[in-house]
Parts: structure tokens; sequence; C-alpha cells
């Protein structure tokens, strides 16, 4: 379960949430919406230690994620709108150096899940020769493959077209099925299964 309690996030001098209070059990999803600037990045990076709390606390499995950072690292997959891949490698050697970076463990299905994204016809292409979508593909793979149990996702179907994303949501839906935590910012519907999501909106900066 990742929670976070009485915590504020603020971008400059602006409040972007206050005192908020928000908890997402495993098998669970939240998924974060609002308009261009309304705060979605900054306040799932903040839950995913990548910038400061102004106040608050956010537990995951009941730790205080700044206790143990290295053990909340083990459990979190995050994807931000940069996807840390370098471009100059093949798209099997950016899945190579993700595993022993711990970013992906040995899958049991791991070609499966290269074939349902649509990404084993481009294993030998090096990254900066793909299309933004097709980037994005290989990044939704790569955090198939972690393994992990928490998902902390900016946009996760950016530049993905609509098969794409519902190769995607279908992956969201495994994920909580075997008790995966899931946060989402989006801009788009996901269609994930509605029974374990809920939805958060962002209105003008505060939630
Ligand atoms: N580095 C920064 N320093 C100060 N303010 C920032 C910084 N980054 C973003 N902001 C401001 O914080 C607010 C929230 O930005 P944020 O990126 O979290 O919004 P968002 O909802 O994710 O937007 P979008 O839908 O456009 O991606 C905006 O008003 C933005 O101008």
């Amino acid at each position: 379960m990742l929670s976070a309690r009485q915590f504020d996030v603020m971008r400059g001098s602006r409040t972007i949430v206050a005192g908020a209070d928000l908890r997402v059990d495993s098998g669970a999803a939240l998924v974060i919406h609002g308009a261009n600037g309304s705060g979605k990045s900054s306040l799932i990076a903040a839950l995913a230690g990548l910038l400061p709390l102004a106040a608050g606390r956010v537990l995951w499995r009941g730790m205080d994620v700044r206790d143990d950072p290295p053990r909340f690292r083990r459990d979190l997959a995050w994807l931000g709108h940069a996807d840390g891949f370098n471009g100059e490698l093949t798209v099997a050697e950016n899945l190579r150096f993700a595993a022993l970076l711990g970013a992906s463990a040995a899958h049991r299905n791991e070609r499966d899940v290269l074939d349902r994204a649509a990404v084993l016809p481009l294993m030998h292409t090096r990254l900066n020769r793909l299309s933004q979508g097709q980037r994005r593909r290989v990044a939704l793979a790569r955090l198939v493959l972690s393994g992990k149990p928490l998902w902390l996702l900016d946009e996760p179907t950016d530049a993905i077209d609509d098969s794409g994303a519902l190769w995607f949501a279908a992956c969201i839906d495994d994920h909580l099925r075997e008790g995966g935590t899931l946060v989402a910012t989006t801009h788009r519907p996901l269609p994930v299964d509605a029974a374990r999501t809920r939805h958060l909106h962002l209105a003008r900066g505060a939630a």
C-alpha cells in the first residue's frame, strides 16, 4: 500500500497540493487528471521521492520512504517524461542494461511481453532511430518486465497509438490482479479495470 499523509507539494511559491491524504492499496490504481499546469507531474514526482515534500510523509508498505530510499527504489518502477534510454544503444542493449541495473528482472514471459508491445521487430534498432511512440512502447515494455510492485507513471501513454494504449491498459490490469499498485497521471482515459481504479482531479493546482 502507498499512502501519503498531510502532505504539501510546492512548485516555486505555488502550492500544488495542501494537507492532502492519499491511499492506494495493493491491487488498486489511482489515476490523476487535470489541466496543463495543474500539478500532476509535480504530485507524482513527489510521491516518487523526486521532488521534496513541503510537509507530510509518503509511506510505502507502512514505512516512510525517506527512511530507507534504496529499499523504496527496489520496489519502485518510475516512468517520467524522460525515459532514460541511451540513444546510441539498440533496444536489446538498452533492455539488457536496464536488467543489469535491476530495472527489470528475468521475466517469465519476456518474449511474449516484447511481442505484445510490438517491440520485437525493433530489438536491433538504435533508440535514436525510433519514433516517439516506438520509444515509449520500449519504455512501457521495460516497465512491465521490471516485475516491480509499485508503478508511478507520468503520462505513460504519451505518444502511444490507440492499439498501444489498449495493450498497456491490459498490462495494468494484469499488474493490479497480481497485487501491484499504480499511480498514473494522464490526459487520456485509460481503459483499465474500473472496479480497481479511483480518480483524482487536480483543479487549478490544488487537490
Ligand atoms: N521547476 C519548476 N519550478 C517552478 N515551478 C514549476 C517548475 N516546474 C513546473 N512548475 C509549475 O508547477 C505547476 C505544475 O506543473 P506540473 O508540471 O506539475 O503540471 P502538470 O499538471 O503535470 O502539467 P502538464 O499537463 O502540462 O504536464 C505549473 O504551474 C508549472 O508552471
